[in-house]
């Protein structure tokens, strides 16, 4: 089948935020402590971008059998996870960047915006998300056709990455609350997309029970390549990978790679600049102060222990 390349329409580009583009749901906005902008879905807080109208249609879509879903709370490297599902399909050479590739549908930014683009889009569809398992694309995943991916990272390197990503951007209200101001947000769940612990929970029941769910760590990922492609790839029903293949796709992966890669980089929207930041794990040791790293520590404890994850800091 020949990939269909999508042309963005000027209203769907990927850029600095604006209300005045998102005016179909702006009523619902809210400006929090130090300028934080974020809007309220199912209780959550949810970045500006992700209006209730678009909410609703990703709940609405029906998935098929041959879908690819991959969700992560942010700064968890679902780009990442994005670039090794499009080469594992053969679905990337035709199409200019990784953004304009995926199908985003609870975004304003996505380049097909409506249920009928949606539909006629070719196949394999490839759906990122960025939400919890109950507020999943196309309803309840254990129950949907299609397989679904979720990758988590361990938090104190998400919250720091999270940090130097969003202070100061146009979706953020540019958000200038400092380090410490932005952890205690995180820890109460007063970030875009919510609360961590339960964000990363639900996804990781849910993929203790179905079959068509595949939970994936970004530091297995990043300490053994090779044999979590390979995962991913006999999840997705690609486990014929030749040597030749997989040594292909990691010297495509890798972190300067994709950083240097024309398809993989988010084009020249100044805001998106510090997106390939580190790729490391450990990188909050720069960012925690000692006491900050123990109450964390406790945190974890009291939040994760009995659910059987666990997560490399370093
Ligand atoms: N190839 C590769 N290898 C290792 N790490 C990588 C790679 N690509 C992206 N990254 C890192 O992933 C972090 C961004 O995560 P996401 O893609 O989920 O971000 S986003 O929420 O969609 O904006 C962000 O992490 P930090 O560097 O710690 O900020 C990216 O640098």
């Amino acid at each position: 089948m020949t990939p269909t390349i999508r042309s963005p329409s000027p209203k769907a580009r990927v850029g600095e935020y604006n209300d005045a583009t998102h005016a179909e749901d702006a009523s619902a906005l809210i400006i929090g402590e130090h300028g934080y902008k974020h809007r309220l879905l199912d209780s959550r807080v949810m970045p500006p971008f992700i209006t209730p109208t678009r909410y609703a249609l990703s709940r609405r879509i029906r998935t098929r059998d041959s879908d690819i879903c991959f969700s992560s709370y942010p700064k968890s490297g679902s780009t990442w996870l994005s670039y090794i599902i499009f080469l594992l399909t053969d679905s990337a050479s035709a199409r200019d960047t990784i953004q304009s590739s995926l199908i985003w549908v609870e975004s304003s930014w996505t380049y097909l915006r409506s249920e009928a683009e949606v539909e006629a889009a070719s196949e394999p569809r490839v759906f990122k998300s960025h939400m919890p398992y109950d507020m999943a694309l196309g309803g309840v995943p254990a129950e949907n056709k299609g397989r679904y991916i979720y990758i988590a990272r361990n938090p104190k390197d998400v919250v720091t990455s999270y940090y130097r990503f969003e202070s100061g951007k146009s979706w953020t209200g540019f958000y200038d609350g400092g380090w410490e101001h932005w952890l205690g947000m995180f820890v109460d769940g007063k970030v875009q997309r919510g609360d961590w612990f339960h964000h990363v929970l639900s996804w990781w029941e849910a993929s203790q029970r179905a079959e068509n769910i595949l939970f994936v760590k970004y530091e297995d990922l990043k300490r053994d390549t090779t044999a979590e492609i390979r995962r991913i790839a006999e999840f997705l029903g690609k486990s014929q990978l030749t040597e030749e293949r997989m040594t292909e796709i990691e010297s495509k992966i890798g972190f300067e790679e994709m950083k240097k890669d024309k398809f993989s980089s988010l084009g020249d929207v100044k805001e998106f600049n510090q997106f390939f930041r580190k790729g490391e794990i450990g990188s909050w040791k720069d960012q925690f102060t000692v006491r900050q790293s123990e109450m964390f520590d406790q945190l974890c404890e009291e939040r994760m222990s009995g659910s059987g994850l666990h997560f490399d800091y370093e």
